[in-house]
């Protein structure tokens, strides 16, 4: 039986997760485009694949339900209206001009719904089609992208989060990443496994990435700001979250913007109902600003108390309603704690309360994770984290057992 969609934590015991599996869109990447595209490098995809599998086999091995973003994809693209609509928002870009968009239209239409996912996620070079002797199509390189791939699709944390039997679709920062929530509202809408979910936010609001989303516990929501989630995407997700009561606290989290700590994820993750694996060069400087629902109200309307900034641990266990959330660091000393959070060490993904996935290569915060009763069941990651993610970035939970 299908286990019910929800998420009420970042622990209850994991039942069902979206994963996407690496595919052809990694073999897009050069290094010309890496940087723009948000990869440190060009990754060996077959290698990427084989890793892949063994962190979906993990989780099988746990009794996890595992679906892969693709599959639900090419089924959502069995229905005309879905087409429709994927084809629309894939060539609305500007750089296509009438005479492209209109042949490449035709040309989609064309294609089954497996080739349909295929264009949409790895994209379709100036090459590789024939599109006459159109002017945009001429003056193009013929290597030039006119649908983009989209190799950040692995990290479907991102493009989408739970909260209790909502889908928030967010709304992501980068360019490169910005029609992966095309794919994921469009899922939710038209998919028969989803529809009639009710959605929060949206690709067209104010910037939210799920790698800053998380759920302490039952009604407490942290969200990191920095480089991707804005001051007014935190606002706006607050606003939904009380409006719809699936929250009674939100905490506004700011985190320096950079590469290196591009999502609260990077540096924090849960790993029991009270404890976090943290990076410690910034477990004393973190903050947290609390925000509550002052008077109810339309969701614009709304009034919202702010208060902060505060110690983020102490403000998190206050909200939590625990005496202490306790902190277990990432590395033994600066320098290796550094490594190891560029490598997604503090980047876990819990299956249940004390039991978590890591990544093998982060050696001393896994031996401090077991230290602390932690079950770590480890993957590799050589190839996976060159797109600078683990595995909590690899995965969107769906259901998990409520906590509350
Ligand atoms: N939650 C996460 O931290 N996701 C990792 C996203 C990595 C991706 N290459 C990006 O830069 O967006």
């Amino acid at each position: 039986m299908t286990a019910p969609h929800y998420a009420d934590s970042e622990v209850g015991r994991l039942r069902t997760v979206m994963l996407h599996r690496p595919g052809d869109e990694l073999r897009r990447l050069t290094p010309r485009n890496n940087d723009r595209l948000l990869f440190d490098g060009v990754p060996w995809v077959d290698r990427a694949q084989e890793e892949h599998d063994a962190f979906a086999e993990a989780l099988r091995a746990k009794d996890v339900e595992v679906l892969y973003l693709t599959q639900l994809l090419t089924e959502t693209l069995d229905d005309e209206i879905a087409r429709n609509h994927a084809i629309t928002s894939a060539l609305s870009g500007l750089h296509l001009g009438d005479t492209l968009r209109t042949y490449l239209a035709g040309f989609l239409h064309d294609a089954s719904p497996e080739e349909l996912t295929a264009y949409l996620t790895a994209g379709i070079r100036n090459d590789e089609v024939r599109g006459g002797f159109g002017l945009v199509t001429s003056l193009l390189d013929r290597h030039d992208f006119l649908v983009d791939p989209l190799p950040n699709l692995l990290f479907t944390r991102d493009s989408s989060v739970w909260v209790r039997d909502r889908a928030t679709v967010t709304s992501l920062a980068m360019p490169a990443r910005a029609r992966e929530t095309q794919l994921t509202e469009l899922i939710y809408t038209e998919h028969p496994r989803f529809k009639g979910t009710r959605k929060i936010h949206g690709w067209h609001q104010e910037h939210v990435e799920g790698g800053d989303v998380l759920l302490l516990a039952p009604g407490v929501i942290a969200v990191g700001v920095g480089e991707r989630s804005t001051p007014a995407g935190v606002e706006r997700f607050a606003r939904q979250v009380f409006h719809a009561e699936l929250a009674h606290t939100v905490l506004a989290v700011p985190i320096a913007q950079e590469r290196a700590t591009m999502h609260l994820d990077t540096i924090c993750t849960l790993v029991d109902v009270d404890k976090v694996v943290m990076y410690p060069n910034v477990a004393d400087t973190l903050e947290a600003w609390t925000v509550t629902l002052d008077e109810a109200g339309d969701e614009a309307s709304l009034s919202l108390s702010v208060t902060g900034p505060r110690p983020f641990l102490e403000a998190a266990a206050d909200a939590m309603g625990i005496e202490r959330l306790i902190r277990i660091d990432t590395g033994l000393d600066p320098v290796e704690a550094e490594r190891e959070q560029w490598d997604d060490g503090n980047n876990t993904l819990a299956l249940a309360p004390r039991v978590a996935v890591a990544y093998e290569r982060n050696d001393q915060t896994n031996a401090r994770l077991e230290e602390a009763g932690i079950e770590v069941v480890r993957i590799a990651g050589s190839e996976l984290g060159s797109g600078r993610g683990g595995p909590r970035c690899m995965s969107c939970p769906i259901s998990r057992e409520p906590l509350a």
